[in-house]
């Protein structure tokens, strides 16, 4: 493998893609265009959290990373609970590569779905994920509407889950306004100050910040950057993680997902494209 290149694996009918150069390696599962793991070169230290019992086969979603949901988000699919897959269903198709370019220390990848079309949604529309890896992160979830009349409606997350040492020490930086709490049959609650975590956490903030700082210890450890969005979704399971098969009972202390997202459905009129953006530094 040189600096200008990606090197393909393949692995219990899944492939992963390595890239690497000279900033940066970055690891994807094609099973969910599914971002694994982020590490500068300058530190070493992976950005992103994966769960050392994730099932990366293709039997079911990957825990940790960076999960796509689209073309909804959790179980907004107008359907009863459980009808179809929670967060839509990119993350769970194969996906190809479609383009690939490098300059030695900035590397962009654009990856393509198998089919953006499934039980629920029925549009023609291209979806495409363009991944550029250098000093910082930039994933982009493109979509566009294809058809001639028809518009249709989105949501999507970039659901990332980011490592951390001790969530006890960890701090969210940067948010305001009020968020729709899951765990409290939706009640709307000002976001609290500081912004700590001690227990379960699954909440839609309704105000979208572009830039987000998850501090360890009063040490800034990655910056969150974010486009095209309306909310932030932040979560941890906390004890429910014990009743999770692909995540262990304490893997909760290692990770924080902080989640650009859409959720309060994106109307695409014909040939309008959207691009939801998270840049991680
Ligand atoms: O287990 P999944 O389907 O990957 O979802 C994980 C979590 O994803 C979050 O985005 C949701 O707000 C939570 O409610 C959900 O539990």
């Amino acid at each position: 493998m040189n600096d200008h290149t990606y090197h393909v694996e393949e692995k219990d009918g899944n492939r992963f893609v390595t890239i690497t150069n000279s900033s940066a390696t970055c690891r994807l599962s094609l099973f969910g265009g599914h971002i694994l793991s982020y590490i500068p070169a300058r530190d070493n230290r992976d950005r992103l959290w994966l769960s050392p019992l994730a099932v990366l086969n293709g039997d079911r979603p990957i825990r940790g990373g960076i999960p796509l949901c689209w073309p909804w988000f959790s179980d907004d699919h107008g359907k009863a609970k459980g009808e179809l897959p929670s967060h839509g269903f990119l993350r769970t198709q194969m996906w190809s590569i479609e383009q690939y370019e490098c300059d030695g220390a900035l590397s962009e990848m654009v990856l393509v779905p198998k089919t953006t079309k499934g039980p629920g949604f029925d549009f023609n529309c291209k979806v495409k994920l363009v991944v550029k890896v250098g000093n910082t992160l930039s994933v982009s979830l493109v979509t566009e509407n294809l058809e001639d009349e028809k518009a249709f409606k989105i949501n999507c997350a970039l659901h990332t889950y980011f490592e951390v040492s001790n969530i006890h020490h960890v701090k969210l930086c940067g948010m305001s306004g009020n968020y729709k709490d899951k765990l409290d049959n939706w009640a709307v609650k000002p976001t609290p100050v500081p912004y700590e975590f001690s227990s379960e956490t699954d909440r839609i903030h309704l105000e979208a910040p572009s830039s987000l700082t998850i501090e360890e210890n009063q040490q800034a450890i990655t910056s969150i950057g974010s486009q095209g969005h309306d909310s932030i979704v932040v979560w941890n399971p906390w004890q429910a993680a014990a009743s999770m098969s692909d995540m262990d009972a304490f893997g909760f202390k290692q990770m924080l997902c902080v989640e650009t997202a859409l959720t309060k459905g994106l109307m695409l009129q014909p040939r309008q494209s959207h691009s939801l953006t998270q840049i991680i530094e």
